[in-house]
């Protein structure tokens, strides 16, 4: 049951992550600033009583649009040195999702992947499916050279070498984005959007459309977006392993560390994560290196990139 001090003791609060993993520091400014213009956007909407939903679909559009992310364009190439990308919306409320996977020629698969959950009766729709669907929602389909960026190729180049290990550089810089948010009426969101993985086979399809692995929001729990090695992050189910052990009574932040602990201990796997509760509460928590992540709420924007970094300024400060 709804308690109305729930209600008032709670606060609209949107975290964002740009991708866990290594990211070079001539590229890092540009995640940090990406990640925090990205939750000044979905905070705005939350501002003005906008929903959950609309927020993260807000921060993840405009990385999809900021090349220095794998997601949309600067999306990493596959082995033929084409895009594919993955996403996926998740609303708490109703526990409706929408999903793409191996979608080509889209600017913002966060957008279809909504139309999905909005428009259809399904909860994902893939490749050539997902662009007819496109089509006829009358999603524009744009060239394939306006998603790859000098940068995304030179690294695809890089990973056809006979003793390149794409899976070991990939870790350095994952780029994957996503959002969580939870909104005035205690109602929580998640957005997660990829370019998947370098050099990946044509046809891969990762754990971000995956529903608990990508992301997952119940409005009784919480919103978790994942970024990290897609195979290890479905073998344990990430976001929903989190929720889990919120379920059982530990905060956004111990939860989120359980899990990913949980996955480097039994699968070898690294990755990052942004956790809400209902009650506003939130984390972001990596296991990689770095992960590029700002939040907003109470008018104050935080942010970070290394393991226990966490900068602070008002929201209308200058980025
Ligand atoms: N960068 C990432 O987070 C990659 C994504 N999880 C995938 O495996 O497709």
């Amino acid at each position: 049951m709804e308690s109305i001090f729930r209600v008032i003791d709670m606060f609209p609060v949107v975290v964002v992550h740009g991708g866990a993993g290594h990211i070079p520091k001539e590229r890092s400014e540009n995640s940090t600033s990406g990640v925090r213009s990205a939750t000044r956007a979905g905070y705005t909407i939350l501002q003005r009583g906008g929903s959950s939903m609309d927020a993260v679909v807000e921060a993840v559009t405009q990385l999809e649009n900021n090349p220095s992310f794998n997601a949309g364009c600067g999306s990493v190439l596959n082995i033929k040195g084409e895009v594919e990308m993955d996403a996926i919306v998740m609303d708490g409320k109703t526990l409706g999702s929408g999903a793409v996977s191996a979608v080509r020629n889209i600017a913002n698969p966060i957008q279809l992947a909504r139309l999905v959950m909005d428009k259809t009766g399904h909860a994902c729709l893939t490749a050539e499916g997902a662009n007819q669907f496109a089509r006829s929602m009358g999603v524009p389909e744009v060239p394939l050279e306006s998603l790859i960026t000098d940068y995304s190729r030179m690294r695809w180049k890089k990973n056809l070498a006979p003793d390149a290990n794409p899976v070991e550089c990939q870790m350095g810089k994952m780029g994957t984005v996503g959002a969580v948010a939870v909104d005035s009426e205690g109602n929580v969101a998640c957005a997660t959007s990829t370019g998947g993985m370098l050099n990946k086979m044509e046809g891969r399809v990762g754990d971000t459309p995956c529903i608990g692995c990508g992301g997952y929001a119940d409005n009784q729990v919480g919103a978790v977006s994942t970024t990290g090695h897609g195979e290890a992050i479905m073998k344990v189910v990430l976001a929903r392993l989190i929720l889990f052990h919120m379920e059982q009574g530990q905060s956004v932040e111990a939860a989120s560390d359980l899990a990913l602990a949980y996955m480097k201990s039994r699968v070898g796997g690294l990755g990052g994560v942004v956790t809400v509760d209902p009650q506003g509460q939130w984390a972001a928590r990596f296991s990689s290196l770095q992960m590029a992540w700002a939040a907003a709420q109470k008018d104050t924007l935080h942010y970070g990139l290394y393991t226990g970094e966490h900068f602070t300024q008002s929201i209308d400060d200058p980025l």
